[in-house]
């Protein structure tokens, strides 16, 4: 039995110091080394190809310095817990065509290239703020993803098992094959995605968009007057990302680099270290301040400038460009107030990071029948928060990161096709947080595309 602690060599990359974060606390992980599957799901996970290329995830470096240095915009989006249950074609082309919706509008409205992400192929594990559920007068493990536990509500089903680890590789390998089918194979052609656009315009509860769509919609046709090169357009790079919340699985999934003798974690090209671990003498920022791939760290409202700075000479000691992500979610009553001393220190320390805004965690409230939720006017006030606090500290505001998701489900409120709490009941899908719908992120990235074009 290994007890926990302990290096474990089964294959998975030696690198000088890679593994001192074992000796470090460590939060919001599995009690499971003792398991008697833990070591071979392990080893299996070692041993088996990355799922991203580092040159993949260099190449996303550059792009994200682009965004540092206000020449690009991110577009971070997708569920908050994956399933193993919503890996099919219909799930993941109706996220990726959302996400490509959105980037079109975005596009437009920034006059800018449009960097997109989804939180897609890796978004198994969840932190959590309890370790323990209670209903009614039964206590058990809480879910902590499917990368650990089962959801359903009984005591076998909340044991963790490390096999679930393997088979989150084997989903977010089909997931990551599809996305890339459809993002090279046509999927992306911008006129493509320009008529499903046309479709979000055709329900008269968005007219207000009317405006800016004829305006993407005659940038197209006179590009394609002019004879613009629409192959070319038909793919586009689509990155993955989640949050490096299990350590077992991000160690078991890094790789030394053969061309750069460094070590890269393979589970995904963009990782985050989450609000609940971002410690800075913790575990989860001393193993990702070795690995070479970009970082966010998510930023809420009790973040100290201090915390911030030093976060950047953990995680970015050689001020590399693209290298960290600032994802702030304040809540849309704390940004104006809370966001812009964070700015500022950064600013004012010289340090290039790019900012992007997470609208949905800090607007997380319980709805009158139970149901956690988040009302559409509360996420889209604290875009607009984000966008005043960088246009005050004259900072780029440089992207956005939203649970969302491509199907018709209840779980946010408001919305000018409006969803209200009746709606849930039959329609709310999330195992844990609440996500935009497809019109929802839609509508999301039309008003975004509005700021946008003022800024600009
Ligand atoms: O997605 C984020 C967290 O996992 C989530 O907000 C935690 O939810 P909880 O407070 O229900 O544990
Ligand atoms: C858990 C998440 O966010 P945060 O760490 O900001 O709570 C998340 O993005 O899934």
């Amino acid at each position: 039995m290994t007890a926990p602690g302990e290096i474990i060599h089964t294959g998975a990359a030696e690198y000088p110091g890679l593994d001192r974060w074992r000796e470090l606390p460590l939060k919001q992980q599995p009690d499971w080394r003792g398991h008697p599957d833990f070591q071979s799901a392990y080893g299996e996970l070692s041993t088996n190809p990355p799922l991203v290329f580092a040159g993949e995830v260099d190449k996303l470096k550059n792009r994200l310095a682009q965004v540092a240095e206000g020449k690009a915009f991110l577009l971070q989006g997708g569920d908050c817990a994956e399933t193993f249950d919503d890996v099919t074609a219909d799930k993941i082309s109706a996220k990726v065509k959302t996400i490509l919706q959105m980037a079109v509008v975005l596009t437009y409205g920034a006059a800018l290239p449009v960097v997109k992400m989804g939180r897609m192929a890796g978004q198994y594990a969840k932190p959590r703020s309890s370790d323990m559920e209670t209903r009614g007068d039964i206590t058990l493990p809480s879910f902590r993803g499917e990368i650990v536990n089962g959801f359903d509500f009984t005591e076998e089903a909340r044991i963790p098992d490390p096999k679930r680890m393997v088979r989150a590789y084997h989903n977010s390998a089909a997931t990551l094959n599809l996305i890339r089918a459809f993002t090279e194979g046509g999927f992306a052609d911008l006129r493509a995605v320009q008529q499903w656009n046309k479709g979000f315009m055709e329900n008269p509860a968005h007219a207000k968009y009317e405006q800016i769509a004829g305006e993407i919609d005659r940038a197209v046709q006179f590009m394609q007057a002019c004879g613009a090169d629409f192959e070319s357009l038909k793919r586009t790079e689509f990155y993955a990302a989640h949050e490096a919340l299990l350590l077992d699985y991000e160690r078991a999934l890094t790789r030394i680099d053969s061309r750069t003798g460094q070590p890269y974690v393979t589970s995904g090209h963009f990782v985050w270290i989450g609000e609940r671990t971002r410690d800075l003498d913790g575990a989860h920022v001393d193993y990702l301040s070795r690995v070479r791939n970009p970082l966010g760290v998510k930023l809420g409202p009790t973040t100290k400038p201090e915390t911030a700075l030093e976060l950047i000479e953990k995680l970015d000691p050689e001020r590399e460009p693209g290298r960290l992500t600032f994802i702030s979610r304040m809540g849309a009553a704390n940004i104006r107030e809370k966001l812009p001393p964070l700015v500022e220190a950064v600013r004012d320390s010289g340090a290039k990071v790019v900012w992007v805004t997470d609208p949905m965690h800090g607007n997380t409230i319980t709805a009158k029948n139970g149901y956690k939720t988040r009302r559409f006017d509360d996420v889209m006030d604290e875009v607009r928060g984000f966008f005043e606090v960088h246009q005050a500290a004259g900072t780029y505001p440089g992207g956005l990161h939203v649970e969302m998701t491509g199907d018709d489900v209840a779980e946010c409120l408001g919305g000018s096709d409006v969803i209200d709490e009746s709606a849930f009941d039959g329609r709310y899908e999330s195992l844990v947080d609440p996500r935009l719908n497809h019109k929802q992120s839609l509508e999301m990235a039309f008003l975004v595309a509005e700021s946008l074009t003022k800024v600009s």
